[in-house]
């Protein structure tokens, strides 16, 4: 890269790619969590009438659905339109994800029997995975994809509750009180992860996101001892796969380091701490992606003006930055508020 016209000619030379492994950049790269979603009308308009599980196994609309925050706002990557309950459904676990509520499972795990009894995750039955990943590496081109899978962890809260929950207290009385079963059932999550993981990469995914989104619930011994060994197979799942590996949950602060040491090239960080902060918990071996609190998007734009730019500013102090919201896109955010916000970083971080 010599000239500031310079782009980038392929996925694998992407300001994504490059913030992610710590290189210089162009711009600093932005892409929003649930970019893809209730927020864009002509995503309302596609979806309507089919329910959110079968969508995401229809190559047609999972491609176009993931097209479309991409020409719309012109983000530096894409995010594959899918869900993290997927693997299991694909699996043959009865879940369906209700609106405005989330997933819910028909049969919750509660028991040692239960956890023995849940499906493994054939690859054979992915080929809609491959089909739409391929189609959309294709139209995507120097753009790259970033492929998701859940994590064991929060995976294993909606099987134990059975739906969202806010203070996850039966999966922890299930993490102490059967702390065998507890890793069968990790480990097999973690199994139907990678699986799923392999085949995003295999077909053209250029980066990868484990999303924990409720680790933050868990002490930060707990942590360590009972969760981040199978969010780590995850990763060892992709084996010598040389894309970057981001992962990120919501409220952990004090986890930072550990969410790091799981395998981790980028931390994702939620707005609760300021990026120059979280360089310090996470140290200089690796990125962070973050953090503007997804409510700012919802005031008024001097305020998102500040809020962004303080952003960009603390995101220096990091080996690399990749610029997101520190949760999902609300649905009710201003899809003009968004691409305002990836025109103002790249203004901002112009070389
Ligand atoms: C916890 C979690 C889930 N799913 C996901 C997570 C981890 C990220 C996070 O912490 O938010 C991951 C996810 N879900 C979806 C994506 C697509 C890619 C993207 O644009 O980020 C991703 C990366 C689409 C989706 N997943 C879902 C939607 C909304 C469904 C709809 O449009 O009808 C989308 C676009 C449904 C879903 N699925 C889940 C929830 C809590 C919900 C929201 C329920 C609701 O509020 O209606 C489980």
């Amino acid at each position: 890269m010599t000239t500031a016209e310079a782009r980038p000619t392929s996925p694998a030379d992407s300001d994504l790619v490059r913030a992610a492994r710590g290189l210089p950049v162009e711009r600093t790269p932005v892409w929003f969590m649930r970019q893809a979603g209730r927020s864009l009308p002509e995503y309302r308009a596609l979806r309507a009438g089919t329910a959110m599980l079968e969508a995401c196994q229809d190559p047609d609309l999972v491609t176009e659905i993931t097209l479309q925050p991409v020409r719309r706002h012109g983000v530096d990557a894409a995010i594959l339109f899918s869900d993290i309950v997927l693997p299991l459904v694909v699996a043959g676990v009865d879940i369906e994800i209700k609106p405005g509520v989330g997933p819910v499972v028909a049969d919750p795990v509660r028991t040692v029997a239960d956890v023995d009894a849940l499906p493994g995750l054939e690859p054979d039955r992915l080929d809609f995975l491959a089909t739409a990943v391929r189609r959309l590496v294709a139209e995507l081109g120097p753009t790259p994809l970033i492929g998701f899978a859940g994590a064991p962890f929060t995976l294993a809260t909606y099987l134990i509750e059975g739906g969202p929950s806010k203070e996850h207290a039966r999966t922890k009385a299930f993490m102490y009180a059967e702390p065998e079963a507890w890793q069968r059932l990790l480990d097999r999550l973690a199994v139907s992860a990678a699986t799923f993981l392999r085949v995003q990469v295999d077909n053209g995914a250029s980066a990868v996101q484990l999303f924990d989104s409720w680790a933050g619930v868990l002490s930060a011994a707990d942590y360590a001892e009972r969760v981040l060994p199978h969010s780590r197979a995850v990763f060892d799942g992709l084996g010598d796969r040389d894309v970057p590996r981001v992962h990120f949950g919501v409220g952990t602060g004090e986890l930072l380091a550990l969410i790091g040491d799981a395998g981790a090239d980028v931390v994702g960080v939620d707005w609760r701490v300021p990026l120059d902060e979280a360089a310090r918990r996470v140290g200089p071996q690796r990125s962070l992606q973050g953090n503007l609190d997804p409510a700012v998007l919802l005031a008024d734009r001097e305020t998102v003006d500040r809020e962004v730019r303080r952003v960009v500013e603390q995101g220096r102090a990091a080996r690399g930055h990749v610029f997101n919201l520190g949760h999902g896109v609300l649905p009710d955010t201003d899809p003009g508020v968004l691409t305002h916000v990836v025109e103002l970083v790249h203004e901002l971080s112009a070389r």
